[in-house]
């Protein structure tokens, strides 16, 4: 992991960091003058009522959608992404909410999607299976999910074991940063356990994580720092010190409640206004 020193204190340096990020639909400013920072091995949940911009905030970061103002940068370099795969080449996997598997395809494939492992060379060279099914069961066993048959069809993975084979590809193929947006749908508790913990491992291999999410209670379990969005713009930064589930669960219904609580803390508190 990158870290800085700085005196007697270490602060991480930011995966992603937005700087006044503006991104437009036509004449909507979607995201409106966004500051952010994605620390390495910290978890960020984004907070924010329907249209506060939190798809808007995954498309830009997944090359989906392009700031019109503002900087976004990788690893302190400015980028600006024309597609989803160029974002994926800067090391951000996303894990979509509507995330889709080809549910015909094994496990495995569905692991690899085209960089299987092969052996041999030039002509002779052809797909390594077991090296494919051994890394499939060993990344997945890295987040968590067990006993998965790696030859059975993607279609038998229940939402949350999706979500996880997605966080074990990103872990395997050395992201740097994951972006989670979480299913809209409730999952059971075991899903929700699974995909938690992927995120968790995800964090502890160092990578920036951001997490959208609809339900505070997991905010709060999990996260580092909470960002809530209102009107496609920051209402506020918080770290988990700063706010109990309570707070989270009441904030999250109006930013400008969070707002006035931002202002508080940052009267008695002024290092918090610099997050
Ligand atoms: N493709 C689009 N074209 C025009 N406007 C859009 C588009 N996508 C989003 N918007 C608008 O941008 C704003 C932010 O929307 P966004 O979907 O990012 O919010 P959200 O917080 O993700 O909401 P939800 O929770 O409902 O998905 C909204 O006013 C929305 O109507």
């Amino acid at each position: 992991m990158t870290t800085l020193a700085t005196g007697s204190t270490t602060a991480r340096l930011p995966v992603l960091d937005l700087r006044g990020v503006t991104v437009r639909y036509g004449n909507v400013a979607a995201l409106s003058r966004v500051t952010a920072t994605l620390p390495a091995g910290e978890i960020t949940c984004v907070l924010g009522e329907n249209g506060s911009g939190k798809s808007t905030l995954v498309a830009l970061l997944s090359g989906l959608a392009r700031h019109v103002e503002g900087k976004l940068m990788v690893d302190g370099e400015p980028v600006r992404f024309r597609s989803p795969r160029q974002a994926r080449a800067a090391g951000i996997a996303t894990v979509w909410q509507d995330l889709a598997v080809a549910p015909l395809l094994s496990v495995w494939r569905n692991f690899f999607l085209g960089a299987e492992p092969s052996r041999g060379h030039g002509p002779l060279r052809r797909l390594d299976l077991e090296r494919a099914r051994a890394t499939t069961v060993s990344a997945l066993a890295r987040v968590g999910v067990m006993g998965l048959d790696p030859d059975a069809p993607a279609s038998t993975l229940r939402p949350g074991e999706r979500q996880s084979l997605a966080i074990a590809r990103a872990l395997h193929f050395g992201a740097r940063a994951l972006v989670v947006d979480e299913p809209t749908a409730p999952l059971a508790v075991p899903q929700q356990t699974l995909l938690l913990q992927s995120i968790v491992t995800a964090r502890s291999q160092g990578l920036a994580v951001l997490l959208v999410t609809n339900t505070p209670r997991y905010a709060h379990l999990v996260g580092d720092r909470f960002l809530l969005l209102a009107h496609g713009q920051v209402a506020g930064t918080l770290t988990r010190e700063d706010v109990d589930v309570a707070d989270l669960t009441r904030l999250m219904a109006g930013g400008e409640e969070f707002s006035a609580l931002t202002a508080a803390l940052t009267a008695l508190h002024p290092e918090l206004g610099e997050r």
